[in-house]
């Protein structure tokens, strides 16, 4: 969590902030939504993350004095200064539970409060959660990939700077088993895990030797790294010696690591050479710039790997460097309000909502109703720009996906851990059709309209125009 978020922000915010205040608008009550357009990595479905740290964030959200003093030098006014002085985030948030399984033009955050305080945390509120969503994403498709095989995060070396810290929390919310990163397992309490690197043998005389000082250090977490030198006729051999050894002792090796090379035909070779010396136990990770498609292809490829460590491409959101959340303003008051665009997709949705998650009697989601906030619930649910499709909801079981989180500024759930995130993450991604979460043109979730917010979003569109 930043310790100081109230300047970690962009500057319109704050221009636009002080105008309302100048205008004396301040008091006037706003609403925002946050939702997101387009699935990252060609998917079918984003992890919801960031909620955690999100709120901790907000309860903690003040400014201080050396940071008015900026904003004095800047040229903001003493009078609005001095109401920052005393500023406290005061504002209502309903929003979907970290972990949720979330598709496009869901509104699934609402922020109600007051106009400048629900206007100037909007930076935040996009950086915390569509970063900590696009990771969970990566992650949670990395793990599928790798069905019961363990999943682990190498990515810290690789990840963009600070980012590295959050990248690790998001990516055991979306599924990878434990993590490299020592800071990030120390802040949120998740599991650290790790192997060695190629300079320990390097660092030796010879790899066997290598091999036995850290099995001495480490007898119950010895996984050794047997591609320094040449893998089957000198790190495996090398492997099994020092696992019989260890054996003699009483102690079971943990497992090798490979890292480079045709994994499929190393992890083989390499299983075959340690089942015939009785080491059936020892198990096999691998790493060496893998994403969901290569794991996918090993696995398919038979390789006999129970382990993979994944690094650059999971914490950089390799092949899509962002989700594109956007913070949108629907109301003023109670009046609702639109934004139009030249592209019809991007029209915003007016008023109040609430969503609804539709699934069939054996739990399986079927689609998601986003309604007016007063409306009970909807018969039918309109594709929200070709209401030619819609389709009938009458025989589904309806979930609200929206709760109170923070209600006049306080936190009003007790804030889940990041495993028990990635544990509901889970539970949620079962309940999902596969053809939702295959690689390939995975098939489009559906996400439609009620028709009294269709009928008010045209109604206002054409007052407008
Ligand atoms: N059987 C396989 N099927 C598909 N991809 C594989 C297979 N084995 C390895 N790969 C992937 O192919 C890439 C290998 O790249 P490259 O040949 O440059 O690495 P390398 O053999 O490890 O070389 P280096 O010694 O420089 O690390 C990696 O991304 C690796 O994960
Ligand atoms: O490939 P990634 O998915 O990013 O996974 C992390 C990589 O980082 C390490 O290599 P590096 O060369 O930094 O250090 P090493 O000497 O320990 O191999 C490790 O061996 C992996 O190959
Ligand atoms: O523990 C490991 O094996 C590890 C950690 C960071 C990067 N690469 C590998």
């Amino acid at each position: 969590m930043l310790a100081r978020p109230a300047l970690y922000t962009d500057y319109y915010e704050l221009t636009m902030a002080q105008g309302y205040y100048l205008a004396g608008r301040k008091d006037e009550q706003a609403c925002f939504d946050y939702f997101f357009r387009d699935i990252p990595f060609e998917g079918g479905y984003v992890i919801f993350a960031g909620l955690s740290n999100l709120l901790n964030t907000l309860e903690h959200f003040e400014y201080h004095e050396d940071e008015l003093a900026y904003l004095s030098k800047e040229g903001f006014r003493d009078d609005f200064l001095e109401y920052l002085r005393n500023f406290k985030l005061d504002v209502d948030i309903h929003a979907a539970k970290e972990g949720e399984v979330i598709f496009p033009r869901t509104p699934i955050l609402r922020v109600e409060g007051s106009i400048i305080e629900t206007q100037i945390l909007e930076t935040l509120l996009l950086n915390i959660l569509n970063f900590e969503s696009l990771i969970a994403t990566k992650a949670a498709r990395m793990k599928y990939a790798a069905g019961d095989h363990k999943v682990l995060d190498f990515g810290l070396r690789r990840a963009q700077g600070l980012g590295g810290i959050q990248a690790s929390k998001a990516a055991i919310i979306g599924g990878v088993e434990a993590t490299s990163n020592v800071y990030s397992s120390f802040v949120h309490n998740t599991p650290a895990s790790g192997t060695m690197a190629h300079s320990w043998i390097q660092s030796f005389d010879d790899e066997l030797t290598a091999f036995r000082k850290y099995a001495e250090y480490y007898p119950e977490n010895c996984i050794l790294l047997v591609d320094t030198y040449d893998t089957l006729a000198s790190g495996v051999p090398n492997a099994i010696t020092v696992a019989k050894e260890l054996e003699e002792q009483g102690y079971k090796m943990k497992g090798i690591r490979l890292d480079s090379g045709d994994l499929a035909y190393f992890s083989r070779k390499a299983r075959r050479q340690l089942d015939e010396a009785g080491l059936e136990y020892v198990k096999i990770a691998v790493s060496n710039q893998l994403d969901e498609r290569l794991i996918k292809s090993l696995l398919s490829q038979k390789a006999p790997i129970d382990l993979f460590g994944v690094g650059t491409r999971l914490v950089t959101g390799h092949e899509s460097p962002a989700l594109d959340g956007v913070y949108k303003l629907s109301a003023i008051e109670d009046e609702p309000k639109l934004k139009i665009s030249e592209n019809i997709e991007k029209n915003t949705l007016p008023g109040r909502k609430k969503v609804l998650r539709y699934s069939s009697n054996d739990g399986t989601f079927y689609g998601d109703g986003i309604l007016l906030k007063n409306e009970q619930d909807a018969d039918t649910i309109f594709h929200p720009f070709y209401p030619a499709k819609h389709a009938d909801v009458t025989t589904y079981n309806a979930e609200p996906l929206l709760q109170p989180v923070m209600e006049n500024g306080d936190i009003q759930i007790e804030l889940p851990s990041p495993s028990q995130s990635a544990a509901y993450a889970q539970k949620r991604l079962a309940k999902l059709n596969p053809e939702h979460k295959r690689f390939e043109n995975p098939h489009i979730y559906k996400v439609g309209i009620s028709q009294k917010l269709m009928d008010l979003r045209d109604e206002l569109t054409k007052n407008i125009k």
